[in-house]
């Protein structure tokens, strides 16, 4: 099949691709969008918008259960069964990407299934059902390939039918027991979710906590909220082997003290990664064994190459990923005057010169503030750097802190133990970052997005207004708490 002209081809038609694709297409870009599995990506089909309806799930049992001494006596009897029902008809429509595709075709795009890898600068293979198709791109290659979730190499585990996010989302029924490997937000939230619809949940992290990245109070809170709950949680251990009984019957894994935790299930959560060698990147010139694209403020990869999302290591979020794809398509717009050689797709080009629009005018991407929230209970939210990550940058450091179950809302909520801990750049003044664990954290946080992002004084945030009694009122204490350190 002789190869086919177009403007744009984009790559992976996660959240980000398909937002560039979309806006490229409604501008009037002849634009293909080659996408190997389900237009959308792994947000709406196998991370968050299906994991938020089982977290919102589990919030409900878990209200519920607080009703005893706050409102009388209430039984609940979990049944996943509402949830899957609710996962699959509402949220992915068992799977099927039919509306979104209809809605990217409306848009004037030309929607291709296959996988599709870089072959030659500018010019992008799809390998379909149908067999190859070869696009050469006049303006813009887009590259948008998310991650897929990795098993670590240990003893025997490749070959179990271990779960991933992908499984977990798709179950019927909570298992009854359930090994959860690794301890990051998947793992967290996965492990909470099913412990409240019955599962004996163990969580195993190499690390020494619970969300390692966040602040070490958050793992604390979090790890007595877990276990408070009946979820084990075993942190800094390494798992030596795993087994699994072929005959229907579950896993072990032994750690390297000798310890043996067994469990029906097993849920891998122990990280992702991109496939940039099959994505064809050694065509341009790059490391095929890098773990990330390496874009510069405006998504720019290569001459006629932008890339978004997840592979470029700036924070694996939907909202970033989103973030960037707005950024990419503007600056693939101005590209418009100078950027097409290639017009006659001779060169293979892509967009010839400069991967953009020179370096005049138009947005830069800014990571400053990117907020994060694990929907766990309590919610862990954060903005910015956290107090370990600004040493580590050599500022001038203070910090403050409130525990949220002292607050009048805290107080009243029966909240438990929760936090909020500003980091401010003493010698600035401003805000760099903050947490927020607590019930509605991710929303409390807003607040604390702004002040980081507009670099307001924290003298200034300290003679605010702050709503009584609200949950953010809060923040007035830990500023306070910051004041106090001198
Ligand atoms: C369980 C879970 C829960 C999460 N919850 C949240 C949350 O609550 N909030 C949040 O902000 N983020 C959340 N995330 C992260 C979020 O899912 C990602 O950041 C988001 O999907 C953005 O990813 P992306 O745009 O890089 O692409 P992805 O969504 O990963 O999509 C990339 C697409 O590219 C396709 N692709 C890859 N290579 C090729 C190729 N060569 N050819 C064709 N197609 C290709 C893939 O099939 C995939 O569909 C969660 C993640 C997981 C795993
Ligand atoms: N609410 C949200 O916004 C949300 C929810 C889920 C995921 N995400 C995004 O998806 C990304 C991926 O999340 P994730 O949790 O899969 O990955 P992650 O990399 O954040 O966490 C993986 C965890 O597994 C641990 N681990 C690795 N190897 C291990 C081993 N051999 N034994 C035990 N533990 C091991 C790591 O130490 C780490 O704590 C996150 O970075 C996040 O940005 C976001």
């Amino acid at each position: 099949m002789p190869a086919q002209d177009v403007d744009v081809v984009v790559v992976g038609m996660g959240p980000g691709g398909e937002h560039v694709a979309t806006r490229l297409a409604g501008a009037g870009l002849d634009v293909v969008g080659v996408e190997a599995r389900l237009l959308g990506g792994e947000c709406p089909y196998y991370a968050c918008v299906p994991t938020k309806m089982m977290v919102r799930a589990g919030d409900v049992l878990a209200e519920a259960r607080r009703v005893d001494g706050l409102a009388g006596a209430a039984q609940a009897s979990p049944d996943f069964a509402p949830v899957a029902t609710r996962i699959r008809r509402e949220a992915t429509d068992d799977w099927d990407d039919g509306v979104a595709v209809r809605r990217f075709a409306d848009a004037g795009g030309r929607f291709v299934r296959g996988r599709g890898r870089i072959t030659a600068p500018g010019e992008v293979t799809v390998s379909t059902s149908d067999g190859d198709q070869v696009f050469r791109a006049r303006r813009a290659i887009v590259l948008n390939p998310g991650t897929e979730p990795t098993a670590p190499p240990i003893d025997g585990l490749a070959d179990t039918p271990y779960w991933t996010n992908r499984d977990a989302v798709a179950a019927e029924r909570a298992p009854g027991s359930l090994l959860v490997l690794g301890a990051g937000p998947v793992g967290c939230e996965f492990a909470q979710v099913f412990a409240r619809f019955g599962s004996r949940v163990t969580v195993i992290e190499v690390k020494e906590r619970l969300l390692a990245g966040e602040e070490p109070e958050a793992s604390e809170i979090l790890t007595k909220a877990f276990e408070a709950e009946g979820i084990t949680v075993r942190a800094g251990v390494q798992v030596r082997r795993f087994d699994h009984d072929g005959a229907g019957g579950g896993f072990t894994a032994t750690l390297e003290s000798g310890e043996e935790l067994s469990a029906q299930r097993l849920l891998v959560a122990a990280g992702r990664r991109t496939d940039l060698a099959a994505l064809g990147v050694g065509a341009l010139g790059l490391d095929e064994n890098a773990r990330t694209l390496d874009v510069d403020e405006r998504m720019r990869l290569a001459p006629g190459v932008w890339a978004v999302g997840d592979v470029t290591g700036r924070g694996a979020f939907t909202h970033v990923s989103m973030y960037q794809a707005r950024i990419a398509a503007a600056d693939i717009l101005a590209s418009g005057g100078d950027g097409g050689d290639g017009g006659d797709g001779g060169d293979g080009g892509g967009g010839g010169g400069d991967a953009g629009a020179g370096d005049g005018e138009g947005e830069r991407a800014d990571y400053r503030a990117v907020p994060r929230v694990t929907f766990t209970d309590p919610e862990v939210a954060s903005v910015g750097m956290t107090e370990a990550q600004a040493r580590e940058r050599g500022l001038t450091v203070r910090t403050g802190s409130t525990d949220l179950s002292a607050s009048a809302r805290g107080w009243i909520h029966r909240a438990g133990t929760g936090l909020v801990k500003v980091v401010e750049d003493a010698e600035r003044g401003v805000l760099v970052g903050a947490t927020v664990v607590g019930p509605y954290g991710g929303e409390v946080l807003g607040a604390l997005a702004v002040a980081v992002h507009g670099e307001v004084p924290t003298e200034r945030l300290r003679r605010m207004i702050y709503a009584y009694p609200t949950f953010h009122r809060a923040v007035e204490s830990a500023l306070d708490d910051l004041h106090a350190r001198g």
